[in-house]
């Protein structure tokens, strides 16, 4: 039945990798994993069959390797790593050899499971170290690292007891306290790790499609969305420490001749060129996104007139300088608005950049305008 619902589960991972192939990597190969834990555990069921033993056995010890294997594979990619595949083949080789020799030259079913286990336990232990090292602190990465802790020590406690007690502790044929949890581990927890995984590829959607939500899909810089949060941030964190923040509102000048002169296409690139051009010029902490047409908004948390006069003539030079591939010479022009008062909100000191903005139009384009503020009521600026 658990072999059933992990056959399920994996038809739900590869339809989430098929929907969502470039944003969350790693589905797929836990699609298969779970596929080949199914099909090992069918195999076992054919040491009764005329292929005998033997073939069962090695068949389906090489499946549940591969099988556990590729869920690592899944992780390992989910988490932006690369791929153990030397890993892999070791482990899938050593184990064979093992499992092989003790079935074949030398029957030893203790050994058989101690390096099976001890072996099997390397991709668990892997992927531990994967969700410990780049997982978020959320309750499904939690869970997810939690389940592969458990399998790793149920796994590495029946390799001990091959060792220390000899077949009889660990053959799952004949019952006692251990076989009846490893059965019960061997069952539940590759489904419940799948369920767990399918949970912590969902959280990572969440997260892609909050991001999305908040981005301009063309340029990647913020839209007007996301700009809207982010300066509500700033201004609960300007009310706080008593800063100033400073918006510049940047708009490509004579974009329609671009368009009408060399397409559409071209002047999405231009578009695109701009925002990474503002971007360079800016430091991590400062925000720019793009409010549709061909104007972009900077805010400029915890600084003054001068050095927002300064980052605008740095992105009127970059903005001017040839070279860029494939891209008509274009220029801009910039208004900027300082903010000093916490009375002002979004759209009065949008309006007041603007302003200054559409002066700078009017007196030629390619230069910067500041805005005539209101009275400022400030106690430190940062310049
Ligand atoms: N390629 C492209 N063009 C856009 C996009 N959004 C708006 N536009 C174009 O941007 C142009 C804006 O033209 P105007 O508002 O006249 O501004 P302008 O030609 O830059 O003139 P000034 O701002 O006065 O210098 C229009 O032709 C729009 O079609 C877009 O996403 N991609």
């Amino acid at each position: 039945m658990s072999t059933l619902m992990a056959g399920a589960m994996s038809v739900v991972l590869y339809s989430a990798h098929l929907s969502f192939p470039t944003e969350i990597k790693g589905l797929n190969y836990w699609a298969a994993g779970l596929i080949t834990l199914a099909c090992g555990a069918g195999l076992f069921s054919l040491r009764y069959s005329p292929l005998g033993e033997t073939f069962a056995l090695l068949s389906a010890n090489s499946a549940l390797i591969w099988g556990v294997g590729f869920g690592m594979i899944g992780t390992q990619i989910f988490y932006g790593r690369a791929p153990s595949w030397w890993l892999f083949h070791s482990v899938w080789a050593l184990a064979m050899a093992g499992v092989g020799y003790w079935l074949i030259i030398q029957p030893h079913f203790a050994a058989r499971v101690a390096v099976f286990s001890f072996l099997i336990s390397a991709f668990y232990i892997n992927q531990m170290v994967m969700v410990w090292r780049y997982g978020d602190r959320h309750f499904s990465t939690r869970f997810f690292g939690i389940l592969l802790l458990l399998q790793a020590l149920v796994v590495l406690t029946r390799g001990l007891l091959a060792v220390l007690y000899g077949g009889a502790q660990v053959n799952l044929l004949s019952m006692g306290p251990f076989q009846s949890l490893y059965l019960a581990a061997g069952h539940f927890m590759v489904l419940l790790l799948a369920v767990s995984f399918k949970a912590v590829a969902t959280r990572r959607l969440q997260g892609i499609l909050e991001r999305r939500s908040t981005l301009d899909p063309l340029t990647q810089v913020l839209n007007r969305r996301g700009f809207a949060d982010i300066y509500a941030k700033e201004h609960a964190l300007m009310r706080r420490e008593s800063t100033a923040m400073t918006m510049l509102s940047i708009d490509l000048d004579y974009f329609k001749r671009i368009n009408d002169c060399h397409g559409h296409a071209t002047g999405d690139r231009v578009l695109i060129d701009v925002a990474a051009v503002i971007g360079k010029a800016l430091r991590v902490s400062d925000h720019v996104a793009r409010f549709g047409g061909e104007e972009f908004i900077v805010l400029l948390p915890v600084t003054g007139l001068d050095r927002a006069h300064h980052i605008a003539e740095r992105i009127l030079s970059a903005v001017r300088e040839p070279g860029r591939p494939g891209l008509p010479a274009y220029t801009v022009s910039i208004g900027i608005a300082c903010q000093t008062s916490i009375n002002e909100d979004l759209d009065a000191i949008l309006m007041r950049a603007d302003e200054a903005l559409y002066r700078a139009k009017e007196r030629g384009r390619d230069r910067i305008e500041i805005a005539s503020g209101p009275v400022p009521p400030l106690q430190v600026i940062q310049a």
